[in-house]
Parts: C-alpha cells; structure tokens; sequence
C-alpha cells in the first residue's frame, strides 16, 4: 500500500511531477502514481479521492495545468490533505494554473506550492508525514542540515571568487 498519492491531469505534466517522485524516493516514502482529470476522467476522479483515504493513502500531490481543477476536486471528496502543483505550459507561464489552484473556496484547503515546484511538494508532503513519524522527521532534519551547509560552501565560493 502506498503512502503518497501522485496524480496528475494529464501524462504530458510527467516532467514536472517526477520532482515529487525523486523527493520521496530520497526519503524512501512509497507513492503511487496516476493520471486523474477532473475534466476528462470526473468519475474516476471522484473515486480516486472518495477511495483514498480507506486505500491507506496519507496525503495526495495533485499536479494540473491550464485550467487546473483537479487539485482542489480531490480535495473536495477527501479528507486527506492536498498539495497542488501548477504545471506551467505554454500559455500564460502557469499563471493561469497557479490561481486556478490557489484561490480555493474557505473549507477546502489545498496547499499549493509555487509554479513547477513539484520537489516542494514532495518536501512538503514527506515533512506532513513526518509529524507522527520520529525517524522521518530526523530525516528531514538532516536533509535541512545539508542544505544549509550547500549554502554555506556556495557562500564561501562566491566570496572567494571575490577577493
Ligand atoms: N488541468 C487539467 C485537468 C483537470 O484539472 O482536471 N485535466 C487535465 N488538465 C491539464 O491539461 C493540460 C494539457 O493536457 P494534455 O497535454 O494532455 O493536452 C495538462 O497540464 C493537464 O494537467
């Protein structure tokens, strides 16, 4: 059983997605992955979503772009928590799905995350896990750790190339 869902509109949002997918392979969460529309598939939509949470799913990604209903659709027959991904096109730079997906009703939550940024997603989600999960948040307390030291080396770098 996974723990993650990944779905997306449309196959084409793949390259964008597979940010998440690499996040939660580096933190060894298990995911599912699926395309789901709102738009083309609404039945299995609303299946997919009204079936997650008894499947064992723990939190959903949902990545859409254009006119993005999907994130806040599932969100609309879960419980489970959402994170929306606007995948940018070529119209528009993803604009259009940012505030399709941002600009939910009150009630129905949906964290969004920045225009492509399905590796926040992916961070997000694990970080969501984490919180009743002591060894996953040791994870993601290690992985910020990196992080800054990358920083601190990139810093030093730069201030080296200086002088
Ligand atoms: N935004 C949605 C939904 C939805 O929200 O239900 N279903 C598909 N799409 C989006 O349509 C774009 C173009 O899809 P195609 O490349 O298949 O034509 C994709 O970015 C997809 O997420």
């Amino acid at each position: 059983m996974s723990t993650v869902g990944l779905i997306m509109g449309s196959d084409s949002d793949w390259p964008t997605m597979k940010a998440a997918a690499e996040v939660l392979d580096e933190f060894e969460v298990s995911y599912e992955v699926e395309v789901v529309s709102a738009h083309r598939t609404p039945i299995k939509m609303i299946d997919y979503g009204r079936a997650a949470a008894d499947r064992g799913l723990k939190v959903i990604i949902a990545g859409a772009g254009g006119a993005a209903a999907l994130p806040g659709m599932i969100a609309s027959v879960t419980p489970l928590p959402v994170i929306g991904v606007p995948v940018p096109l070529k119209h528009l730079d993803g604009m259009d799905s940012l505030l399709s997906i941002v600009q939910m009703p009150a009630g129905v939550p949906v964290a969004t995350v920045s225009i492509g940024n399905a590796r926040n997603a992916g961070l997000l989600a694990v970080r969501i896990l984490a919180a009743a999960d002591r060894p996953l948040l040791d994870r993601m307390s290690a992985y910020q750790a990196d992080l800054e030291q990358l920083v601190a080396e990139k810093d030093a770098a730069l201030r080296a190339s200086l002088t």
